[in-house]
């Protein structure tokens, strides 16, 4: 289960987070600059909450008053808007990073079949399409055995073809994983298609959207 009850101030306004979620997938809609990555920076650790506190099956994430988790203790596996790969890195190596001991573990070799990278493990990112880009970004947050999957518009540069497949893939890595999976999108049809509940973050606030 994951609670986070925090505000944080941003330029224009402050960012009050209410929010609750099991091992599900929760869809966070909203307005471009409405605080939807910053919701997402709180919970990963690269950005800290001014009030409030964040836990995640029980581990304290961050609390007035106490040092913040560090970000490699968190177990967050956070796909960037931007994918974030690692440019002079192979897609093994962005895939690997950060891993302890080599070679790749077993679960790597799945996850990364399943997605259908295995042909691109030896390819530098400039070599490979959008799509691919994508899926090696979500193998990464994934193979790291995450207990929270934070997903920032993981599907918006890919074609129509490529996101259906990339959503599937997702859907059933949630249901073989069983963790909670918080993605980001501007597309309802998308939130729809892939979560079983939607919120939607208007400056700075949270509202649950209920199914029409
Ligand atoms: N590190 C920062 N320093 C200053 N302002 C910031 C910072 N991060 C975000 N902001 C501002 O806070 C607001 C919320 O930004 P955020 O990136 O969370 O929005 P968003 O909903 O994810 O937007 P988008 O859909 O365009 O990605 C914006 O006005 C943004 O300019």
């Amino acid at each position: 289960m994951l609670k986070a009850r925090f505000t944080k101030q941003l330029p224009e306004f402050k960012l009050h987070a209410e929010f609750v979620m099991d091992r599900e997938i929760v869809a966070i809609v909203g307005p471009s600059g409405s605080g939807k990555t910053t919701f997402l920076n709180c919970l990963a650790g690269t950005a800290a909450p001014d009030s409030g506190r964040i836990e995640l099956g029980g581990r304290v994430f961050a609390e007035e008053g106490r040092k913040p988790l560090r970000i490699q203790d968190r177990h967050v596996g956070y796909l960037f808007q931007d994918y974030a790969l690692f440019p002079h890195m192979t897609v093994r190596d962005n895939i690997l990073f950060g891993l302890p001991g080599r070679p790749e573990p077993p679960h790597v070799r799945e996850l990364t079949e399943l997605l259908g990278i295995r042909p691109l493990m030896d390819k530098y990112p400039h070599e490979i399409s959008g799509g691919e880009k994508q899926r090696t970004a979500l193998a990464r947050a994934l193979a790291m055995k995450p207990e929270l999957l934070l997903l920032d518009e993981p599907f918006s540069a890919l074609d129509d073809d490529t996101r259906l497949r990339c959503r599937n893939e997702l859907v059933r890595i949630h249901r073989d994983w069983q963790i909670p999976v918080l993605m980001v999108t501007h597309s309802m049809d998308e939130a729809r298609r892939t979560a079983g509940r939607i919120v939607r973050i208007e400056k700075g606030l949270m509202t649950e959207l209920t199914a029409p």
